[in-house]
């Protein structure tokens, strides 16, 4: 890589973690329809839904991974500057639930420091609307506008990439998923600046960063330095030693699959359960950051299944479930997440 990322990989990964090996795949290939790539992506997603995105293979590619960096770095430079109560003028939107705008810091240790995590989205929706529209970004982040841009479009153009394989692959009309995705539409897609703080020497702290949850969204693009992210193995029950850690790789992104599709495909493809904790071995003292840039289905999308020879039918149960839309259902779906039975669930589920 031609830029200097020292500032993002202060210590190494440890050696001496369980850790995952997700499959690698080139979005080189994937932008030039290679049929054996679109193929891979196809059966990850009907298994952990995980994959690393090789950004370093395109142009397109390094230009996102510049982009990501950079809002890495505004996180940086902004996250554990600035007092709580200038962060928090940043509001959260009225719609409850949907966290796609706004600043968020739900819990606080006695320093005034996040205790697990905090964490700045920035709404696609409103930065691409084309009609002006009442919403700023709040001062400290006005400057970086252009940059959030950059790396949303180019995110919008993975997404479609991925779920433009994904319909082929299911033998869904051409635009099915992809016609849903779409930049400009009305969505609750956003950018993401997550920060843990580190581990303060001589404090005992709680592991926990971000609970074990699935995405709400369509597909999910991570951008991330420091480990701390985990998944469990798969087809083994998630209990407390069957968790791996994914390994941050300079120039990849790690992409997952979220609930939407799991809906869409009536279960062919899977929503990939994760969960972010301490960062590992001698990286534990440094503050870990994150970039996540997330593709949800447009605001009116009737969140249920499409056909397909591929698809299994709807069964009668299934029909008679409440078909909610998209902007309803991230809503809805969000707000159980904070439930902690829910979460309870979660925890102990199965992948
Ligand atoms: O920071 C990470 O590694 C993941 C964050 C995450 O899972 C989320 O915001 O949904
Ligand atoms: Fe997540």
């Amino acid at each position: 890589m031609e830029s200097d990322l020292s500032d993002l990989f202060p210590a190494p990964f440890p050696d001496n973690v369980p850790t995952i090996e997700l499959p690698k795949i080139s979005l080189n290939k994937l932008l030039n329809e290679d049929p054996g790539e679109l193929e891979k992506i196809f059966k990850i997603c009907t298994r952990t839904g995980f994959f690393y995105l090789n950004m370093m293979d395109h142009p397109k590619g390094k230009k996102m991974y510049e982009d990501a960096c950079l809002c890495c770095r505004i996180g940086m430079e902004t996250l554990p500057n600035l007092p709580m109560e200038e962060k928090n003028k940043y509001p959260i939107r009225d719609r409850h639930g949907v966290f796609d705008r706004g600043f968020r810091c739900r819990y606080l240790r006695d320093d005034g420091q996040p205790k697990y995590s905090e964490f700045v989205n920035i709404p696609q929706t409103e930065l691409f609307a084309k009609e002006p529209v009442d919403f700023k970004l709040p001062p400290w982040l006005e400057a970086h506008e252009e940059t959030f841009k950059s790396a949303m479009r180019s995110a919008n153009v993975v997404a479609n990439i991925v779920l433009g394989a994904l319909e082929r692959a299911l033998q869904l009309p051409s635009g099915t998923l992809t016609s849903l995705h779409r930049l400009n539409d009305p969505s609750s897609d956003f950018l993401r600046v997550l920060r843990y703080p580190g581990v303060v020497p001589g404090q005992t702290m709680d592991q926990m960063g971000f609970p074990a949850h699935k995405d709400a969204v369509s597909v999910a693009i991570l951008f991330t330095w420091l480990g701390g992210l985990q998944i469990p193995e798969p087809g083994l029950e998630v209990t407390e030693e069957n968790w791996r850690w994914v390994k941050p790789m300079p120039g990849y992104a790690i992409l997952n699959l979220g609930d939407a599709m799991e809906i869409f495909t009536n279960g062919v493809l899977k929503s990939g359960l994760h969960r972010v904790i301490k960062a590992p071995g001698e990286q534990a003292p440094f503050d870990k950051y994150s970039v996540l840039l997330v593709a949800r289905p447009a605001d009116p999308t009737p969140m249920t299944a499409f056909s397909s020879p591929l698809i299994p039918a709807l069964t009668e149960e299934q029909k008679q479930a409440p078909v909610l839309t998209s902007d309803r259902w991230a809503s809805k779906a969000i707000r159980s997440l904070q439930d902690p039975a829910k979460a309870r669930e979660m925890a102990s589920m199965k992948q």
